[in-house]
């Protein structure tokens, strides 16, 4: 494979996508992520983020456009905002299935999974069964189930709601080590101080079209705001 092939684990040139064959929800999303690159989603409530996504997914009925997943493996790993399980599994259950979806085989599996399970600090609770954890920590399944896979591109909406701050600290330093492998990761969230901090670029949906796009200072530039203002002024300005 070229360098050219490599160069983006997602592109996405959405013309227009939506619920119904008349109407666009989303129109003229076009997107790029760069291996270790974390580009942050945002928009208000109703913007189109999850439209996106969906898009993005496979998951929308209507849509003309085009989602090249890239990378080494075109692996990728959806965390819903909602978490979702199976009643009847337990959380080790989980990850071995998961596990025997992708192929990872028993020797890759156990270790990686042990270190995750004590990277989230869910060890003690390997037997039991999600429906009796608390959302934060069924959150904590579906990052868990993600980070086990490898995949080339992550897509996380809003991880940051139900984590507690020790929780994302962690979450976030296993991020960073993924970006750091090589790893696109495409999130969407309202939590603009943490986005602000991590992100190197963003794409900013208002009203189902991209508003601004790329790193801080050119969504600056985008908003017509000051050089120092922050991501959330350039919202408010933008929205
Ligand atoms: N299943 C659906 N059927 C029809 N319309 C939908 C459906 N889901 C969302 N919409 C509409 O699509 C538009 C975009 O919604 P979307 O869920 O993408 O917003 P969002 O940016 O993710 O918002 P939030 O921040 O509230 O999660 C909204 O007008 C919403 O009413």
């Amino acid at each position: 494979m070229g360098d050219k092939e490599n160069a983006y684990v997602l592109q996405a040139a959405i013309a227009k996508a939506g619920y119904e064959a008349e109407k666009a929800t989303i129109r003229d999303i076009h997107l790029k992520v760069a291996p270790g690159e974390l580009v942050g989603l945002i928009g208000p409530n109703g913007a189109g983020k999850s439209t996106t996504v969906k898009t993005i997914m496979g998951l929308m009925p209507n849509v003309t456009g085009k989602v090249e997943i890239g990378g080494r493996h075109k692996r990728y790993a959806y965390v819903p905002e909602q978490p979702v399980y199976y009643e009847y599994f337990t959380l080790w259950e989980h990850l071995r299935l998961a596990a025997s979806v992708f192929g990872i085989t028993e020797a890759q599996f156990a270790s990686k999974a042990e270190r995750l399970l004590e990277q989230f600090r869910l060890t003690e609770e390997k037997h039991h069964y999600p429906m009796s954890f608390s959302k934060g920590m069924q959150q904590k399944l579906m990052l868990i189930i993600a980070f086990l896979l490898e995949p080339d591109i992550y897509i996380v909406d809003e991880p940051f709601v139900g984590l507690d701050p020790r929780a994302t600290s962690d979450f976030l330093s296993l991020l960073q080590g993924e970006l750091d492998r090589g790893a696109g990761v495409l999130m969407s969230t309202h939590v603009l101080d943490t986005a602000e901090r991590i992100c190197r670029s963003f794409v900013l949906i208002n009203q189902g079209s991209i508003v601004a796009q790329g790193s801080l200072d050119q969504v600056r530039r985008d908003a017509g705001c000051a050089e120092d203002a922050t991501l959330s002024q350039c919202f408010l300005a933008l929205t």
